[in-house]
């Protein structure tokens, strides 16, 4: 079995081209494949497959194995990887688990557009929003030296999210149109060195009451930039833009795996 491993912001996965549908789709075999130590190493596991009325479809693993919600970085990294095999020019649509998607991509910069954010909710001065994965937004100072993996693991195996499960992401407002951010990820269980529905996430609640419409987005693993039109509480044209590149690729002998 071939793969590629790509990574976006420093948020990495492990990519297949599964348009044969010939991957053993099996959570075990999915969290080795995502292990650093006995396997490829990731933060997730995408398979590109065929869609009938889009260029191709997303299918999402965390590295828990486990299949979740929509991934931007993902996204971002998907899109580079079906450049990679000329399945498109430099503008494309492909079928993830929140709808359709388009994407622009211009040497190894990828513009995303994200799903609608019809509602972010306040809880004492935190939000909770889904940008395609649900996500809680915490303002906090002086987020190099916070408790992030301890605070965020706390956060969502609270009572309020331990069912469900949700990203925690800590922000730390820079300048007016720029944001720091740090996320504990669902499904990681730790915190990833970027994760773009949380970039995306903190980014709306940032602008939620401000005339902004573009945002810088600093992550540990580089820079994000997102793009959104206000409606009152809800937000539509969201777009996230960022580099995502192929790493390096490799077979694997699953009968010897
Ligand atoms: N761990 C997330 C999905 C991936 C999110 C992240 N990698 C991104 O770039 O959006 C979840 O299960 O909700």
């Amino acid at each position: 079995m071939n793969f590629y491993k790509f990574q976006g912001t420093g948020n990495d996965f492990v990519m297949i081209d599964n348009r044969n549908k010939t991957f053993p789709i099996d959570n075990q075999l999915i969290k080795k494949l995502c292990d650093r130590r006995f396997g490829v190493g990731g933060d997730g596991l995408i398979l590109l497959e065929n869609a009938e009325e889009a260029d191709f479809k997303m299918v999402y693993f965390n590295s828990d194995g486990n299949e979740s919600t929509m991934c931007g970085n993902g996204g971002r990294c998907i899109v580079a990887f079906a450049k990679f095999l000329n399945i498109f020019e430099d503008y494309c649509k492909f079928i993830a688990i929140d709808g359709l998607h388009e994407a622009e991509i211009s040497g190894n910069n990828v513009k995303l557009k994200m799903s609608d954010v019809d509602e972010i909710t306040e809880n004492n001065g935190n939000f909770v929003l889904d940008t395609g994965s649900p996500h809680f937004v915490k303002f906090v100072e002086n987020l190099h030296e916070y408790p992030v993996y301890e605070k965020g693991k706390e956060i969502r195996n609270s009572l309020t999210f331990r069912e469900n499960g949700i990203n925690v992401n800590f922000v730390e407002i820079l300048d007016k149109n720029s944001i720091f951010v740090r996320t504990y990820e669902r499904g990681v269980e730790d915190e990833t060195l970027s994760c773009g529905t949380g970039a995306t996430a903190s980014a709306l609640a940032f602008i939620k009451d401000k005339n902004l419409s573009e945002v810088n987005v600093n992550v540990l693993g580089g820079n994000l930039k997102i793009y959104a039109k206000k409606n009152h509480n809800s937000f539509k044209n969201i777009w996230l833009e960022g580099l995502a590149t192929q790493v390096f690729f490799g077979t694997i002998d699953l009968n010897n795996f």
